[in-house]
């Protein structure tokens, strides 16, 4: 294993009665990478997490946090890696930086290095100027914020967070992706979502969890070759009849959108935009638009877990 791989995890398993939560995962996690783990409500993201966090026990498999055995030393192993969990477990009645303390202590730092690493956590997370105010009092886009520092005050070599943006406002989210992607160029960082553009926007690589089986693993650009559809949108000024458009080399069909846009589907191997370009030009057709249709992630994610055979039922072992 390399020292850049800060995770490993070797065909988990998780079951509770009747039910594999967590079904055979297999994944790693490099230094420097963020990692999205997408995957529908109930789809094992949360116990998968729990498990290499090591709050929870799996039922077999193996888990190494920067090269340390998460089963067989979980002190040293968990104090490579920061959490924040689907619920951030925050002192309300605490002031940010009374709560960082504490966090800090928890996490066995030296008493005296504990005032620069909670300086640095509130200062990568944006709270310098909150350190004095209640938590309860802050926004739930700044309590997400101290989850965050509290989950890095530690400086571990990774950070696993478990739907950060959840409840957030659309500035809110956009500022803890910001921190996320920031966090990834140290740390090597998991991010379990169910929101498909939140990968995209900040994931170098995505994993979909489905039933408790992995279904897809690739980096998130090459998401875009299965986003890539077998259509194109062409715009007119002056359109011939839409019989011509129909024989066009490589369209199977043509729809037309209004008087002068119009879809046209081709086989997925072929790309017959510029043949079509071509024609409208020699054409006089008054070429406007010309741009590939692209399937939403949410049409690629109901492909990938719909393809899924329904298995997570077992018979109890
Ligand atoms: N303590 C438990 N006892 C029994 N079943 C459980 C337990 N915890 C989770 N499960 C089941 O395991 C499966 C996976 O749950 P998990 O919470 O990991 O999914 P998830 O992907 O995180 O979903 P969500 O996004 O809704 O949190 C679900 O079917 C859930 O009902």
């Amino acid at each position: 294993m390399s020292n850049d791989n800060l995770i490993s995890v070797e065909h988990l398993y998780r079951r509770y009665a009747g039910l594999v939560a967590v079904k055979d995962v297999s994944f790693e996690l490099q230094r420097g990478e963020v990692l999205g783990f997408l995957g529908p409500n109930g789809a094992g993201k949360t116990t998968t997490m729990q498990i290499i966090t090591g709050n929870l026990a799996p039922t077999s498999g193996r888990i190494l946090i920067n090269g340390l055995d998460l089963l067989d030393r979980p002190r040293q192993a968990k104090g490579e890696i920061g959490y924040l969990p689907e619920q951030p477990p925050l002192y309300r009645e605490l002031t940010v930086d009374e709560y960082l303390r504490f966090c800090a202590r928890l996490n066995r730092l030296r008493r005296d290095t504990i005032t620069a690493a909670v300086d640095r956590a509130k200062q990568r997370c944006g709270l310098e100027q909150v350190g004095r105010r209640l938590i309860n009092n802050l926004s739930k886009g700044y309590q997400q914020r101290v989850g965050i520092a509290q989950a890095i005050i530690h400086s571990p070599a990774v950070v696993v967070l478990d739907e950060p943006t959840v409840g957030l406002d659309p500035i809110q989210i956009r500022e803890i992706r910001e921190l996320i992607r920031e966090l990834g160029e140290e740390h090597g960082v998991i991010l379990s979502t169910h929101i498909l553009p939140e990968v995209q926007m900040t994931c170098d690589r995505v994993q979909i969890i489905n039933r408790g089986q992995l279904v897809f693993s690739d980096h998130v650009d090459n998401l875009d070759r299965r986003m890539q559809s077998s259509s194109l949108i062409l715009g007119l000024q002056q359109p011939p009849a839409q019989h011509i458009l129909e024989a066009l080399p490589g369209i199977n069909d043509v729809q037309a959108l209004d008087n002068h846009r119009f879809r046209l589907l081709h086989a997925a191997e072929t790309n017959p935009a510029g043949a079509i370009a071509q024609q409208a030009v020699e054409q006089g057709w008054g070429l406007f638009e010309l741009t590939p249709e692209h399937k939403t992630l949410e049409q690629i994610f109901v492909e990938i877990t719909s393809s899924e055979q329904s298995d997570t039922e077992i018979e109890a072992a």
